[in-house]
């Protein structure tokens, strides 16, 4: 369920994107209270970023664990089980139904929020036929929103562009948490669907997240800031 975003800072989520847990302190250090939340991928998880995890919470710090779970139900679950001891904020999985039950199962009354990862930002609609899928990305995104909501999960991982369609199959309940956010002048990369901080904002999004923009900027609290600037200016 939605909780009200009370700090702004909330609403920039910062990927952690890096290989050691120092490089991530360094970051979290300059960017001090500049930034709120921060996520955690599969690249620092695998190199000790579930203890950064618990410590950041003790700081207290936001954390997005983004390991994007997906296996048989029963994995499924006994791995949220094992994830909802750490006190972070958000989970994802992929948006797959018994994916989505699994974890929900999994999460019991734990605080934890999961999200669900709808259609992947770097693809677009030859990257889903080149998938083996038969939609286009607005449609499997919405397709996938109605069955993340039909689980119970608490939220949605989608493209800014989305927003719309994905709010209007969701309702006002569930985060909708959007990667491929791109300030603009900014290298876009492998994003292929991406919107600007203030775009998203308008449109919509709870929650953007911010990676190589900020990370790899050569003055990353700068551009926290230039974002952060943008979401209060749209929001
Ligand atoms: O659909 C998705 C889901 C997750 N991500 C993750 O978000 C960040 C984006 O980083 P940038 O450097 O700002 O591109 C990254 O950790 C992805 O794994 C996503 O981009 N799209």
């Amino acid at each position: 369920m939605t909780q009200k975003i009370n700090d702004l800072r909330d609403r920039m989520i910062v990927a952690l994107d890096v290989p050691t847990v120092w490089d991530a302190y360094r970051i979290v250090s300059t960017l001090g209270d500049g930034a709120s939340f921060y996520k955690i991928g599969y690249r620092l998880a695998f190199a000790g970023g579930l203890d950064l995890a618990r410590q950041l919470v003790t700081e207290g710090k936001k954390v997005f664990l983004d390991l994007k779970l997906h296996d048989i139900g029963n994995t499924v679950t006994e791995g949220v089980e094992s994830l909802t001891k750490l006190g972070v904020t958000f989970l994802t999985v992929h948006a797959y139904p018994q994916t989505m039950r699994g974890a929900v199962e999994g999460r019991g009354d734990a605080a934890l929020r999961l999200l669900a990862v709808t259609a992947l930002t770097s693809y677009d609609d030859g990257d889903l036929k080149d998938a083996g899928y038969g939609l286009a990305v607005r449609d499997l995104v919405r397709m996938r929103a109605q069955q993340a909501r039909s689980a119970g999960v608490d939220g949605i991982v989608c493209s800014a562009a989305e927003t719309e369609i994905v709010r209007d199959v969701i309702g006002p309940d569930m985060a909708i948490v959007t990667p491929g956010i791109r300030p603009a002048g900014s290298a876009v990369g492998d994003q292929k669907r991406t919107l600007t901080p203030a775009e998203a904002i308008r449109a919509g999004a709870d929650h953007l997240v911010v990676g190589r923009p900020i990370i790899r900027a050569a003055d990353p609290r700068a551009a926290a800031a230039a974002v952060m600037d943008e979401i209060a200016s749209a929001a």
